[in-house]
């Protein structure tokens, strides 16, 4: 299919706006229409500007407050249309949006309402032009697409259509199968957008809050399936009102938005049960291991750290600077080589999580699935990374190794020399990952997670830093096996934001390691000298009284420093390791059937690290 994005959606100047949008690889764009009114370009350069730079001018938009206009401005309406008509043809657009009408003195009168619309249709068959109309969720008296619909059908025109706008329809609930009473060819524009569900006025919540199908909360599969159904073979068009967007580089967001669109293309396929060449997200995922990249002089103290927390270093690297660490089924790798991959994320992050392993049952079909999205892998000419397994690009310069299900046990055995160290064999598994981004980056971890390797979303929490607020998603596999959470934050001193700056970009924070045995476990890591993070005691105090803990209960979490949550399902344990170098740390946990990451403890966690904020003397953030 045409895919296009709306200039409406990039930042910049509306040169910057197509470039990027070309570069991205769009088919396409809508010209918005205060983008060329605020461009010192004519109409005439930018139709030769999109000319060279390959794109088709899809739509010109919005033509607003045109139908039922009460006396002479009916005749101003007429007026004005085709003024933007004569514009259109300088520009090289055949098609143009109007939206439904807003004003005050919108008359709703059905009959006015239909004979205005006549009335244009017969003015653009005069130029070639064909009209869309758009219900806007918050029209004065249009602001379904069924009744947008009716009003087309009764007009019955070869120039008038109607334009789906998914984020209107699905803002208002309104269910996405009315869309099959529409013919295919009476579809004249399709425009598509996301959203997070938010409980908000329509008209602020489109404007600010839109985002890319894949980032938001709205079943834009569904609609997008639906509209395939009637046959409609015109192009899909992201049209996003963000905040964030207009503050962001345009050609980071732009290639988002090509990826989003290949996702929804694809779901949407899926949904009808239609063949195709992209492979579908995989089945199972979840990780194998987690790669620390440092410099040879941080190495010991970080494998002091690993020995503190229970692990064995149960391999070598038969020929690089590499070693293989080990409790229970976890694996983490300390990479300290003076050169490659995992050097220069080093040198550009300081001590850091550089790559994660991931398992899946076919790797060359996540391959494919990865390059249909834009996603590339890292290739021979590139600094390699330092397994020879291949590796897919993550947002922000880490890795993601791909490894076969049936390549694993081979994968150990040929890269690492075992050490005869055993690992501890109490179970030790993955949790999750905690990854903390740039707050303009975070939408397009979201959309990369979730259209690679299908990981779905709860619902976002608010955590209070001490220093601002941190927004933070979680993501998980339909078996749970893999689980991410996304934290970001605008205030510039909470932890996350500090995170990202000593970082220089967004990357992994913490590691949560499922410890069902979490008391004893805790023992053993006071044994071992494990650097754990205190809490305050006011903490307790307040657990026992919203959960009626007993006072033994209670003092044996404040003794061990645990956090405890509880939902419906089960309750949740959570120990926190210090920092490493002010970075990256662990967190123990013991989840009975528990769902959630124990947000309601995150801003106590966070007001404890906060207490080594400028202790240099510590390695808290
Ligand atoms: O917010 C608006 O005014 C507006 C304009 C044009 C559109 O296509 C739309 O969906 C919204
Ligand atoms: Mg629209």
């Amino acid at each position: 299919m045409t895919l296009g994005i709306a200039t409406v959606s990039l930042s910049g100047t509306l040169e910057e706006k197509l470039r990027a949008a070309a570069a991205a690889g769009f088919d396409g764009v809508e010209i918005f229409e205060n983008d060329l009114i605020a461009s010192p370009l004519s109409p005439r350069a930018v139709r030769a500007m999109m000319d060279d730079l390959g794109l088709a001018c899809l739509l010109y938009q919005p033509f607003r407050d045109f139908e039922g206009m009460p006396g002479a401005m009916r005749q101003q309406a007429m007026d004005r249309a085709e003024a933007k008509f004569d514009l259109m043809g300088e520009l090289g657009a055949d098609r143009i949006l109007v939206c439904s009408n807003c004003s005050p003195h919108a008359l709703g009168e059905r009959n006015r309402i239909v004979a205005d619309l006549r009335e244009l249709g017969e003015r653009a068959a005069r130029r070639g032009i064909i009209v869309g109309y758009e219900a806007l969720a918050w029209g004065r008296h249009v602001f379904d697409h069924r009744d947008a619909w009716s009003i087309v059908e009764q007009v019955d025109h070869p120039a008038i259509g109607i334009i789906l706008d998914s984020f209107h329809s699905l803002s208002r609930g309104i269910p996405s199968d009315s869309i099959r009473a529409i013919p295919g060819d009476k579809i004249a524009f399709v425009q598509l957008a996301d959203a997070p569900r938010l409980d908000m006025d329509l008209l602020y919540w489109s404007r600010h809050y839109r985002n890319f199908p894949g980032q938001g909360g709205l079943p834009v599969d569904d609609y997008v399936a639906e509209i395939r159904k009637t046959g409609y073979a015109g192009p899909l068009s992201l049209e996003i009102f963000n905040d964030r967007f207009r503050g962001w580089s345009a050609d980071l967001i732009a290639a988002d938005g090509l990826r989003s669109l290949r996702h929804v293309e694809d779901a949407a396929g899926r949904l009808l049960g239609r063949p195709s060449a992209v492979p579908p997200p995989p089945a199972q995922v979840r990780p194998e291991f987690v790669e620390f990249a440092v410099s040879p002089d941080d190495e010991s103290a970080l494998e002091a750290m690993f020995r503190s927390l229970g692990f064995a270093r149960t391999g070598r690297h038969r020929s690089k600077a590499v070693t293989r660490w080990q409790a229970g089924s976890v694996n983490l790798v300390i990479n300290a080589e003076p050169a490659g991959f995992g050097h220069s994320f080093q040198v550009t992050h300081g001590p850091s999580i550089c790559a994660l392993g991931l398992v899946v049952s076919d790797r060359n079909a996540v391959a494919a699935r990865a390059a249909h999205l834009g996603i590339s892998q890292v290739g021979d000419e590139e600094a390699p990374g330092n397994l020879a397994v291949p590796a897919l690009r993550g947002i922000g310069g880490s890795l993601v190794y791909l490894v076969g299900e049936s390549d694993v046990a081979a994968m150990w055995a040929d890269e690492f020399a075992p050490t005869g160290e055993a690992p501890d064999p109490r179970p030790l598994t993955v949790d999750h990952l905690a990854a903390v981004v740039r707050i303009e980056e975070y939408l397009s971890w979201q959309l990369y997670w979730r259209s690679l390797f299908g990981l779905q979303q709860s619902a976002q929490a608010d955590v209070i830093d001490p220093s601002g607020l941190v927004l933070s998603q979680p993501l998980q596999s339909s078996d749970g096996a893999l689980r991410l959470t996304l934290n970001a934050s605008d205030a510039a001193g909470t932890l996350s934001s500090r995170f990202v700056e000593h970082n220089f970009g967004g990357g992994y924070q913490h590691v949560a390691l499922v410890a069902p045995d979490l008391m004893d476990r805790t023992k053993a890591l006071r044994q071992s000298g494990a650097d754990l993070l205190a809490i305050n005691g006011n903490y307790y105090a307040d657990l026992a009284a919203r959960f009626g803990l007993s006072a033994e209960d209670t003092a044996r979490l404040a003794d061990a420093h645990m956090l405890y949550d509880r939902d419906e399902q089960g309750d949740y344990r959570q120990l926190y390791s210090r920092a490493f170098r002010k970075r990256f740390f662990f967190e123990f946990v013991e989840r009975q059937r528990y769902q959630g990451y124990g947000a309601p403890n995150a801003g106590v966690r966070l007001a404890a690290q906060e207490r080594f904020r400028t202790d240099d003397a510590l390695i808290d953030l």
